[in-house]
């Protein structure tokens, strides 16, 4: 029984393995990036990341480790006190058309309608009037809101909200979406759908996500690569690939033993007793996955 067990763990850890080194120019490269804020909290220490075109990159990892922290780095709303961070082979020194930051809140424009907010989104980057509205129409069809075109966000539910700022995000179509948690206020079910909107869109655009969650199965469902972050400092501390085929499940076995051994290993870069420890991994050494 206990064989049997082991055997089943083992196997389905053979979806989850470490990042190869690729000789592919990365789209975003970080590299050896520390951060620390004005109260000398170091919330990123020595980060090395590389991210190549039409990835899928999950920053996982429990409160307080820098997630956030290195997405504003990517997004150029804050400078790396030590390091760089390039995209496309140029350092980002602040935020840029190439690269979109989406948040939990949909943050749309109350007097406008949903039409009106994407509309205005395409203006302001410069796409001629003439195809606005049709572009507008339909990124609202790709996430399922036709019908609410002339309706105002107060009159949406949470989730539909959600859809309109996604809508929005992929209808001016930066190279690169930087997502901070942006389901984190939804309701299980609805949570559920937008994960399912937003692999089933990302398989038709393949756009390079960069992508911070704290919840291990939504890391596995939507990732093509884990990047498991630990605190105090912040930094890498395994930089995985998912070998699952896609669209996913939740109800998918090897998911399910992925995401215990990944909730195990978040258990372990969180506990106090164990920073020291961790601390002399540096996050500059390449990740792995020792199981
Ligand atoms: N504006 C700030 N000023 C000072 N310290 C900050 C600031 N923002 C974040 N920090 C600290 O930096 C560290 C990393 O924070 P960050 O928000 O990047 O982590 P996170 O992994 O995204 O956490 P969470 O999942 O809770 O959002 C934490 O210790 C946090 O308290």
């Amino acid at each position: 029984m206990f064989r049997a067990l082991l055997a089943r763990w083992k196997n389905s850890l053979k979806h989850l393995r470490p990042t190869r080194v690729s000789t592919e120019r990365a789209k975003i490269a970080v590299a050896q990036v520390d951060y620390a804020y004005a109260n000398k909290v170091v919330a990123l220490r020595n980060v090395n990341l590389n991210v190549h075109s039409g990835e899928f990159v999950c920053l996982l990892g429990p409160s307080g480790c820098g997630k956030s922290t290195l997405l504003y780095a990517l997004a150029g709303q804050l400078v790396p006190t030590g390091g760089t961070v390039s995209i496309d082979d140029q350092r980002i020194r602040g935020p840029g058309p190439d690269r979109l930051l989406m948040f939990q809140e949909a943050a749309l424009f109350p007097w406008m309608t949903v039409l009106g907010n994407l509309q205005f989104a395409l203006a302001a980057r410069g796409v001629p009037r003439s195809e606005r509205k049709a572009r507008a129409l339909e990124f609202i069809q790709r996430v399922h809101l036709s019908g609410f075109e002339n309706t105002l966000p107060h009159q949406l539910s949470g989730g539909m909200k959600m859809r309109v700022s996604l809508a929005r995000a992929l209808a001016t179509d930066p190279a690169v979406l930087l997502m901070d948690e942006p389901f984190g206020a939804l309701d299980a079910q609805t949570r559920i759908h937008m994960q399912e909107l937003l692999q089933s869109i990302w398989l038709r655009t393949r756009k390079t996500v960069v992508f911070v969650t704290h919840d291990v199965h939504e890391a596995l469902m939507l990732g093509t690569r884990v990047v498991l972050m630990a605190p105090r400092p912040g930094r890498i501390v395994k930089d995985l690939e998912v070998h699952l085929p896609m669209p996913r499940s939740l109800e998918d076995r090897s998911l399910n033993e992925m995401a215990r051994y990944l909730r195990m290993e978040m258990r372990q870069v969180d506990a106090p007793t164990s920073s020291s420890e961790f601390a002399s991994l540096g996050s500059g050494e390449p990740a792995s996955l020792d199981h």
